[in-house]
């Protein structure tokens, strides 16, 4: 079996996603995500004017020795655009080798460990009001686990906040939005948020909350131990995780179990924080961090030390990732819980997939391969437009942390 042909699909269905699909002498092709929000084209080039042409003519069915020829062979490693492309030819080559199968892509991993995938939904208000209805909303759905963010009084807008039904981040433009952060009247404002939810819903429901790396490692401490009564299931990137060694001073402070990693893309990234057990979950995911051969191994890290997964899935990550992540949830013994932002229905009918919610889970489905495939006609109409997320500025205008 060959590779005969491979070329990326750039497409725009309310937001930008790059697909790579690769096809075979067979006729059966595979179909990987290679967006990165903000970056899309750079990876679009990766792929097109250094990768593709390396493919050409391989066996695709040798998974790991590509993976190991695009990583080694690059001599520069690792980096999101480098780790998007290769998570992308990998993710392909997986579709692929399950379709020749027959199997669906988790058979292929090691079986079910599981019957389906707990889930989490965002739950985001521009008050506590408005967060609790959402909160409310999803459980109607069966949702299990659900995200809680708001709006901060005193700041206009706030990371996962947004007026109006779907929070999208990207703004479509020339350049990022400006966003103003104050961190004293977010620490005051967080714990009263989780103990309205609370009241309100009781102790039967798993609370998430992120961070999103706006903190000192000081300031996560407090905010870990002024949340501890609402008992979250945990706390996202309450720091950046460059200096993995922070962690160890919000640890010494707080039970709030943490989670790290959707900006991750190598193993290195995350090993301190898992060897030193730092964290409680790691949120890479397979199109940032080199696909599911790669992933593989960051769960096999983490599951010696306990920690668990959970999947970063907002929806940047393509349907294609997020069947591809649901096939790996489904197989990976230390699950702990996948993120579900859910796609607009312009998104779905471009990537349609068979994976399925149902009462708090998502299940990858039985068709051969990870079960999300591309409407490339529907795909082309709609181009790509310049897209970022947004910057973060303090009061004195210094430049955060988004
Ligand atoms: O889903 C999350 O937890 C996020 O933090 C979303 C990120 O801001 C988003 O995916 C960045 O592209
Ligand atoms: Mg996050």
């Amino acid at each position: 079996m060959r590779i005969t042909n491979a070329y990326c699909i750039v497409t725009s269905p309310g937001r930008n996603f790059v697909t790579l699909k690769i096809v075979t002498d067979e006729g059966v092709y595979g179909i990987g995500d290679a967006t990165l929000n903000g970056r899309e084209l750079a990876v679009a080039s990766y792929l097109n004017d250094h990768v593709i042409p390396c493919l050409i003519g391989r066996d695709p069915q040798r998974i790991e020795d590509i993976w190991q020829y695009l990583y080694k062979g690059a001599y520069w490693r690792r980096g999101p655009v480098t780790m998007s492309a290769i998570a992308a030819v990998d993710t392909a080559l997986w579709d692929i080798k399950a379709k020749v199968a027959g199997l669906p892509l988790y058979q292929l991993l090691g079986g079910k460990s599981r019957d389906g995938v707990m889930v989490y939904a965002h739950a985001n208000g521009r008050d506590i009001e408005e967060a609790l209805d959402r909160v409310d909303y999803y459980r109607e759905k069966g949702f299990k686990a659900i995200r809680v963010q708001t709006g901060v009084p005193g700041l206009d807008k706030v990371y996962g906040v947004q007026k109006g039904e779907a929070y999208e981040p990207a703004i479509r433009s020339a350049a990022p939005d400006e966003t103003l952060w104050a961190t004293e009247p977010y620490l005051d404002h967080a714990p009263r948020l989780f103990e309205a939810v609370r009241d309100r819903f009781g102790w039967d429901l798993h609370l998430l909350h992120d961070v999103h790396h706006r903190l000192t490692p000081i300031e996560a401490a407090r905010l870990g131990r002024s949340l501890e009564p609402f008992r979250l299931f945990w706390m996202e990137d309450p720091t950046p995780a460059e200096n993995q060694e922070a962690f160890r001073l919000i640890r010494q402070h707080t039970t709030t179990p943490i989670a790290v990693g959707e900006v991750f893309n190598s193993i290195h990234d995350c090993r301190e924080l898992i060897q030193n057990q730092l964290i409680d979950y790691i949120r890479a995911t397979v199109v940032h961090a080199g696909g599911i051969t790669h992933l593989r191994r960051i769960a096999g890290l983490a599951e010696l030390y306990q920690v668990r997964t959970g999947c970063h899935g907002a929806t940047d990550l393509s349907p294609v990732c997020m069947g591809a992540a649901l096939h790996f949830d489904t197989w990976v013994p230390n699950f702990g819980v996948q993120e579900y932002m859910i796609h607009s229905a312009e998104t779905d009918a471009v990537f349609p997939h068979a994976y399925s919610y149902a009462d708090g889970a998502l299940h990858p489905g039985e068709a051969p391969g990870h079960g999300v495939d591309i409407d490339e006609e529907l795909a082309a109409k709609y181009p790509y437009t310049p897209a970022y997320l947004p910057v973060a500025r303090l009061r004195d205008g210094t430049m955060w942390n988004w």
